[in-house]
């Protein structure tokens, strides 16, 4: 039973009533209509259920009234509520009588999604979006029931988690962590160590010497930008990669993966809805969700599909000189190298008139490198900082004060260490003041997981030739590379011969990124079904084959056309067929 008093005539009556009805508040409908005033202290019973309806509601009440009368003669008025008026107040406490026995003791709330920061809502991470979601419920479902379904297991297809997907972690590095974890170890008898089998000699000598960097624990911070013996690992590994261009230790912060410099960088500079970043479609979902959080605007560039995803830099340029017309500074420049989802790697001539544009605008560039690893054959990989230095030597003056950020992480390459959160990120060009600034971030967080910084060292600095591990160690990373060049060229080619899928040669990352042209009547039923055509065939997929893909629209397409993501990782090709005979039914079901 509710009870509703009224006070004062109020002219938004209609108002109220379109509201209430509209949150389908049935049982209040009725009520209210003949209450334009509502005074929610007078609210004696109700549920819960009225009472959150009620809150959805007492904003736009609080709008159109006049006077929001407090329930000061109401007998049961809130202890110590002196000011009912205050709507946190009424946020608070439910304004229901609680038989206690104590009438001071009114149980509060649990929070509902009008309390929490809208840039979180407003955030979307399509990866781990509705059609994984629908694959982990498929998952639970087979664990129960294994033949309720046409599959027997799921295939993550949607995201870059190699060891999700069985390849193995390099010998060589687990040797080293688990001396790491396990100091004990490293107080036994060298060759006693070496003859259980469980270890090689110069995974034993790197973990001593990393222990010894690390500073005795790897259950210790250590210091925000990271080990200083692994920070000049990583200059030396980024000097010797770009042949010769200098790197120094003082320039690399070690980072929990690249998702971390990602959101020291953009929450640095983005200074609300003024920032703009821009940022290449389709795109990495970590930007735009990261954008949202620090409520910057996305400046979209679009990559050119039709020339293998290529990177148009007069494009860039266009997009600059609009935001700027627009009031919003292009602060910020992502380039994406290799591409995820496109797997398209940039050419040094794009690259080059890239910095040409940040040096013109001072647009800070972040360049993500994490896939540079993965590159295939016939393709070069050209670090976006080996250019940068060439073109300051060429044109002296010209580039000088053009900031770059440049990531890598361990999650990538043949490593594939998602879960240990290794990365870091090298800055060139910054000011003093600047990097006190990113300091003082990361000194927030403590440090980057210690264990993910001493992988950062194994990744950049392998077993070389003479070693005990050399010989295993370059023939597990030759096999990772070859199978997942084979899977990809399967896959790309599989694609092309199918009738609607349109795939784009890839150079490099794990992914790739065809186009789907679907038949009217699937078009038709995807909009019956209240999805967009490329989630409905990500989901039909889904559903007949367990392969878990992810619609393009999570990373931004051409108006008008539709793809998906899948990356090659899974291992085996029996699912590649699976998807063949899943599409070429899907085509014969739908087509017009
Ligand atoms: C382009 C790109 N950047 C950054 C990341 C994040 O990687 P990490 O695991 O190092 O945070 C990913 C992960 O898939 C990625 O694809």
């Amino acid at each position: 039973m509710l009870s509703l008093s009224v006070k004062n005539r109020c002219t938004a009556s209609n108002c109220i009533t379109d509201i209430i009805k509209s949150y389908h508040i049935r049982t209040l409908t009725t009520s209210v209509k003949k209450m334009p005033y509502i005074n929610p202290p007078f609210i004696t019973t109700a549920s819960n259920t009225k009472l959150k309806a009620f809150r959805k509601v007492r904003p736009v009440l609080q709008r159109h009234s006049s006077s929001w009368v407090a329930g000061q003669s109401h007998s049961r008025s809130l202890s110590g509520q002196s000011s009912l008026n205050d709507l946190r107040h009424l946020n608070r406490f439910p304004h229901h009588t609680l038989k206690t026995g104590n009438d001071d003791f009114y149980p509060a709330e649990q929070l509902t999604l009008e309390d929490v920061n809208e840039n979180v809502l407003k955030a979307k991470y399509a990866v781990r979006g509705a059609i994984p979601m629908r694959a982990e419920e498929l998952k639970a479902q087979l664990e129960k029931d294994p033949q309720s379904l046409p599959f027997d297991k799921i295939i993550n297809a949607n995201i870059g988690n190699p060891q999700q997907l069985q390849q193995k972690p390099l010998t060589y590095y687990r040797q080293v962590l688990s001396l790491l974890q396990y100091p004990e170890l490293l107080n036994q008898n060298e060759q006693q160590l070496v003859d259980s089998k469980l270890f090689k000699l110069d995974a034993i000598k790197r973990a001593k010497s990393l222990m010894e960097d690390i500073g005795g624990s790897v259950g210790a911070y250590s210091s925000s930008q990271g080990v200083e013996g692994i920070r000049k690992s990583v200059a030396e590994f980024i000097t010797k990669r770009d042949d010769g261009e200098i790197s120094y230790p003082e320039d690399i912060f070690l980072t929990a993966g690249a998702s971390a410099a990602v959101n020291y960088l953009l929450s640095i500079f983005c200074r609300g809805p003024e920032t703009g970043v821009l940022i290449p479609i389709p795109q990495y979902p970590l930007y735009t969700a990261t954008l949202a959080l620090n409520n910057s605007q996305a400046l979209p560039y679009y990559l050119d599909e039709q020339s293998g995803w290529s990177t148009n830099p007069e494009e860039i340029e266009t997009v600059v000189k609009e935001a700027i017309q627009n009031e919003i500074k292009p602060t910020v420049l992502v380039v994406i190298n290799p591409g995820n989802p496109t797997g398209a790697v940039l050419s040094p001539e794009s690259v080059s008139q890239i910095f040409e544009v940040a040096a013109k605008y001072g647009t800070v560039v972040i360049a993500d490198e994490v896939y540079q690893e993965n590159i295939f054959p016939g393709t070069k990989f050209h670090s976006m900082k080996k250019i940068l230095r060439t073109l300051q030597r060429e044109h002296p003056g010209k580039f000088d004060n053009v900031q770059l950020a440049s990531l890598h992480s361990t999650s990538k390459g043949v490593s594939g260490e998602c879960g240990q959160r290794g990365g870091y990120m090298e800055l060139t060009g910054f000011s003093h003041e600047m990097r006190q600034v990113i300091l003082k971030l990361a000194s927030i967080s403590l440090c980057p997981v210690v264990t993910g910084q001493a992988l950062v060292d194994l990744m950049v600095r392998p077993p070389v030739e003479g070693e005990e591990s050399f010989e295993l160690d370059q023939a597990e990373r030759n096999s990772i590379h070859e199978k997942l060049i084979t899977r990809a060229m399967t896959l790309y080619d599989t694609f092309n011969s199918l009738e609607g899928i349109e795939c784009q040669k890839p150079q490099g990352a794990m992914y790739l990124f065809p186009k789907i042209d679907l038949p009217f009547k699937a078009v038709q039923e995807a909009r019956h079904l209240e999805l967009t055509p490329d989630e409905f065939y990500c989901k039909s997929l889904l559903e007949s084959t367990g392969i878990c893909t992810v619609p393009g629209s999570g990373f931004g397409q051409e108006p008008g056309t539709y793809h998906l993501r899948t990356t090659f990782l899974a291992p085996g090709l029996e699912w590649i067929k699976k998807w063949e005979t899943f599409h070429k039914e899907f085509f014969d079901q739908y087509r017009d």
